[in-house]
């Protein structure tokens, strides 16, 4: 979708702001531009809506040499967000996000009714919001309004630079979260220039590690934390790598343990044959609609005195997860329930266990299948190597 081919960028003082770059972003993945102060992020991003023009090479848009289409034209196909939001300060929020649909020539009432929607979109009221002026928002909320009037002419494309950066980390992390769920809707191809790992990692598809005017690595967040390529991305990711690789993996079929389960009204002796039959000393109960109750212990239905059911004998556990979730969130549901297994599901179904010993597995095995090309839904355990 857009193509760098050994494109450079020279200032007339000599400074070389980016050197010979060449990358390809797939139409609808999401690349975050990282490094620090001065590294070229930002004149890349400003060389694919040509506010600069490269010293040499080309990029193409949707295989179309970028220099030879109108800048104005080409503007209209790219969204461009920025830190500073720059809205019109004396037009209502409304109006700053119809402004662009209303330019390409849709009438006005039309360009505010899709306004709506796209403030609606961004999580901002449009009855409450929409006849404010910027002034009359908070930081996060105008990051919103400048969101939703560079979705507002519907562009493939969309240029983001650091527009998360001005407000504080909470806020920040909501709209991320945020950003990623109406991205995994429109699915727009977008450049995303952030300064922070932890934001590149939570949001790329792909990250690319910039060095001076280089990229230093370009991978997704899973292998740069994993295996990063040089010296200078394994620093710039941080001594942290580790927990931070717990963010980007998830729980996937294959990382499960299956252990016997029994159901809360089988009859003790029952679910103890079920368990001696494996020789397991513990299992997953289940209730009658198949959603996890809890556990119970080989020794609990040995016991001669209690209750006849399973539910006499089991013990709930509150640590679930849905499939798919992050390794992070099951490490930290482990310890906060002090548990050495969390139950995973898939809606209300029971799947299987995760236990510390599958979390490391699962850990090493999603930069293994990152590195040799793997793709993630095809990961099984069999492609992890022993240690
Ligand atoms: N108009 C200009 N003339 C000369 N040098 C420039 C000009 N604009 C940018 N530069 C230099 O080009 C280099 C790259 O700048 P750029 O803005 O792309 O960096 P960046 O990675 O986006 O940095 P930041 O994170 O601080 O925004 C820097 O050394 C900068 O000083």
């Amino acid at each position: 979708m857009i193509r760098f081919e050994h494109v450079t960028k020279r200032y007339p003082d000599g400074t070389t702001a980016v050197d010979d770059l060449s990358f390809e972003v797939a139409e609808g993945e999401l690349i975050t531009l990282v490094g620090p102060s001065g590294c070229g992020k930002t004149t890349t991003m400003k060389m694919v809506n040509r506010l600069i023009e490269p010293t040499d090479g080309r990029i193409l848009l949707d295989g179309e040499d970028i220099a030879t289409v109108d800048p104005v034209a080409l503007r209209r196909r790219i969204g461009y967000v920025i830190q500073q939001v720059g809205l019109f300060p004396h037009k209502t929020v409304l109006d700053n996000t119809a402004t662009v649909p209303h330019l390409l020539g849709k009438p006005r009432k039309q360009a505010r009714a899709r306004a709506a929607e796209l403030l609606d979109l961004v999580g901002l009221d449009p009855s409450t919001y929409g006849d404010r002026y910027p002034d009359q928002l908070s930081g996060g909320q105008r990051q919103r309004v400048g969101v939703a009037r560079a979705l507002a002419a519907d562009p493939p494309v969309l240029l983001m630079d650091e527009p998360f950066g001005a407000v504080d980390p909470v806020v920040r992390e909501h709209l991320q979260n945020e950003f990623l769920r109406l991205q995994s809707t429109l699915h727009k191809t977008v450049l995303f220039v952030t300064h922070d790992i932890e934001e590149a990692v939570r949001l790329g598809d792909r990250i690319a590690v910039y060095g001076a005017g280089r990229i230093e690595q370009l991978d997704t967040p899973a292998t740069v934390l994993g295996a990063p390529a040089t010296e200078y991305t394994a620093e710039f990711v941080g001594a942290d790598r580790g927990l931070k690789r717990l963010s980007v993996t998830p729980v996937e079929t294959g990382d499960l343990e299956h252990p016997p389960v029994v159901r809360l009204d089988d009859p003790v002796g029952r679910a103890a044959d079920r368990l001696s039959a494996d020789d397991a000393p513990w299992a997953v109960v289940l209730d009658a609609d198949g959603s996890v109750h809890g556990w119970v212990a080989a020794d609990a239905l040995a016991e001669g005195s209690g209750g006849p059911t399973v539910r006499d004998r089991a013990r709930p556990m509150a640590a679930h997860l849905p499939l798919g979730a992050p390794l992070r969130q099951a490490l930290s549901a482990m310890l906060q329930h002090d548990a050495g297994w969390i139950a995973v599901r898939d809606g209300d179904g029971f799947l299987g266990v995760l236990t510390p010993a599958r979390l490391h597995a699962a850990l090493r095995r999603s930069t293994t299948a990152d590195a040799a090309n793997v793709p993630r839904g095809k990961v099984s355990l069999d492609t992890v190597p022993d240690a």
